[in-house]
Formats: structure tokens, sequence, C-alpha cells
């Protein structure tokens, strides 16, 4: 099957690099969310971040005029109907993404590939809630999607070779490497990024550390290029959370329990940088720790 229109759910951090990508590869993209201002503000968003990239002479602005012109968007979830493949990168909460897919169902045509962009949660079962789930799978862009080099696609044990043939293409025209993930909670990168992000919390929990020396250590002692308290924030607390929760339940070991820290700023509404305020306070000129 030939993928030219492309449906994004969520317009989000994951939500706008999606589309951002997609239509820079040449594919029509329509992008869905419920809040209206959302739609605003990603749109303003890859313009920024499509310009930044004109910049350092990555694209030309002619290219950049016709991505833009590629994305439409729209508040009504049945408009994605029409699209050859439809891509969830709505809020991590399992609910959330079963109610869209049921919403979603009057109005896909048969042969649409529903996919879920889900950091943790089992495509087997997101996959029997749908009335296709041969054509379902997990779909797992990493952020910022237009940068990041990766794809995890992940089948359920009902995804059909040819879906996974179909998004296995698609990925190589976005450029991007797949990676094959078994279904089992978090995948690959997950099941192992988002444990040590979660023992860093615990590091300052315990006092081992505070927020600045967690993330200089590991960032001049590991080179990673973000400190995992800056990447959580990066990534979003709640999301964070999630994850271990799904980790913790999934998989039913004590070694996955989110750390008490990590739940108290996520019930704060502190989570992270899409919020202005998780481990760094973002509101002034440079990122302040509150701990
Ligand atoms: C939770 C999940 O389910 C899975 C996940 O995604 S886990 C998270 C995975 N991501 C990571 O681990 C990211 C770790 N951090 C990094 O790799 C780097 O800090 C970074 C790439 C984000 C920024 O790198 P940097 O060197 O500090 O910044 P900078 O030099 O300004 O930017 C590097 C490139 O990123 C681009 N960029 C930076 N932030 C961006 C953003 N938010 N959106 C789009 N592009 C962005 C810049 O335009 C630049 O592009 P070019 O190289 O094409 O010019
Ligand atoms: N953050 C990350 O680093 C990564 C996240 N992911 C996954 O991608 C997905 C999205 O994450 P992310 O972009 O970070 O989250 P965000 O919180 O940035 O965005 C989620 C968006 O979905 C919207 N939304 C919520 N419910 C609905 C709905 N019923 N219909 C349409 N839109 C809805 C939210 O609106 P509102 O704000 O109004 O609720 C918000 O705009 C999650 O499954 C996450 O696990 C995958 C890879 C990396």
């Amino acid at each position: 099957m030939e993928i030219r229109s492309v449906g994004v759910i969520g317009a989000g951090q994951m939500g706008n690099g999606i589309a951002h990508v997609f239509a820079q590869s040449g594919y029509d993209v329509l992008l869905t969310d419920i809040s209206e201002e959302a739609l605003e503000k990603a749109m303003a968003l890859i313009a920024r971040n499509l310009e930044r990239q004109v910049s350092r002479g990555k694209t030309t602005e002619a290219e950049m005029a016709l991505a833009l012109g590629r994305i439409r968007t729209t508040g009504v979830l049945a408009d994605l109907g029409a699209c050859d493949l439809v891509i969830e990168a709505a809020t991590e909460r399992e609910a959330v993404k079963v109610k869209l897919f049921e919403e979603l169902r009057p109005h896909l045509r048969p042969e649409t590939i529903l996919t879920s962009n889900t950091s943790s949660i089992s495509i087997t079962r997101l996959a029997a809630g749908t009335e296709r789930p041969e054509r379902f799978m997990g779909f797992h862009f990493m952020n910022p999607v237009p940068v990041m080099q990766l794809v995890e696609l992940i089948r359920g044990i009902q995804t059909s070779e040819e879906t996974y043939q179909t998004l296995l293409k698609v990925v190589a025209t976005l450029g991007k490497t797949a990676a094959s993930a078994e279904d089992f909670p978090a995948f690959i990168v997950n099941r192992i990024l988002i444990p040590m992000i979660n023992e860093a919390v615990y590091a300052l929990y315990e006092g081992v550390g505070n927020v600045r020396s967690i993330d200089q250590s590991m960032k001049l002692g590991a080179n990673h290029p973000m400190g995992p308290l800056e990447l959580a924030d990066f990534i979003g607390l709640d999301t964070c959370l999630s994850i271990m929760n799904v980790l913790h339940e999934g998989l039913a070991d004590t070694k996955y329990r989110p750390c008490p820290l990590l739940v108290k700023y996520v019930e704060a509404g502190w989570l992270g940088r899409k919020v202005k305020r998780g481990f760094y306070d973002y509101r002034g000129e440079e990122p302040v720790p509150t701990r």
C-alpha cells in the first residue's frame, strides 16, 4: 500500500515534530488536537524549527514553504478518516488513546493503517480494542523528532507482515532508521532510558546530589548530551511517570517503582519544559534548579 496522506492526533511536542518531518518528506499532513490553541502553537513551532533549519543550511526557504503548505489542521477528529496512515500522539494515558480509537472507528477507510506513538503501552492490547488489529502498530518516534535518527517499530501479536513492511518503507522515506522492538512494556529505548532517569530522581530524593551536580555528572562523566533531570524535563515528567507506572505494573518488579519525588513533581503540575517548571524553573532567562 502506498502512503501519501498522514493524520496526526495530538499537537504536543511529539505531534508537531511528527507533522514537521512527514511534511518535509512530501506527505500531506492533517494535524488535530482537542485544543485549538495547541494547534496554533504547533504550527508556530513547526515554522520556527523549519526556519532554524534554513538558517543552518539544512533546508531552503522554498522547501520550507512547501513543507508548511502540506500541513493542514482540524479540530474535527473524523476528518482524519480519509488519511492513508494515522499516527496517534496524544497524552500517554491508555484511556485517552482507547477512546480516540473508538471515536475514529466509524470514519476510517478499511485500508488505513492506524498507529500509536505510545512510549510504553501494550500495542497488542491497544490493537485488540480496534476493529483493525492486523493494521495496527507501534510507531515510536524520539524527541526532538526532526533531529533524532531512530524510530522504533513495535508489532502487536496481531500486526500483519504487510503493515510492518509498509511502515518500514515509510521510515526509510523519512531518512530515519527503524529498530524493531518486541511488544513488552516500554519497548527498548524507554525500558533502559526511563529507569535511568527514575534512578537519577532517587539520587536527588536521597540527597546523593542536587539537580545541578547529578546532571553535570552524567554530562561530563558519561558524555550524555543532556543530564537525566534536564532530559526528564524535556520529555515531560507526566510522561516519565506514566512510563514508570507501565513498567512497574507490566513487569511486576519493585526495581521499576516510580520515585516518590517524581510523583510529587507531577502532582504539583511541575511537568517540565512544556509548562516552564520541573526539575528546573524555565521562567527566567536561564534555567534555575528547583533543588
Ligand atoms: C520518551 C520517549 O518515548 C522516547 C524519547 O524520545 S526519549 C528522548 C530521546 N532524546 C534525547 O535523548 C535527546 C538528548 N539530547 C540531545 O540529543 C541534544 O541535547 C539535542 C539534539 C536535543 C540538542 O542538541 P544541542 O547540541 O544542545 O543543541 P543545538 O546545537 O542547538 O541543536 C542540535 C540540532 O537539534 C535541533 N533542535 C534542537 N532542539 C530542537 C527541537 N526541540 N525541535 C527541533 N529541532 C531541535 C537544532 O536545530 C539542531 O539541528 P541541526 O543539527 O540540524 O542544525
Ligand atoms: N515527550 C517525549 O519525549 C515523547 C513522547 N512520546 C509519546 O508521544 C505521545 C505524546 O507525547 P507528548 O507530545 O510529549 O505529549 P504532550 O503533552 O506534549 O502533547 C499531547 C497532546 O495531545 C493532546 N490531547 C490529549 N487528549 C487528546 C484527544 N483526546 N484528542 C486530541 N488531542 C489530545 C493534548 O492536549 P491537552 O494539552 O489540551 O491535553 C496535547 O496537546 C505520548 O504517548 C508520549 O508517551 C513518544 C516519544 C517521546
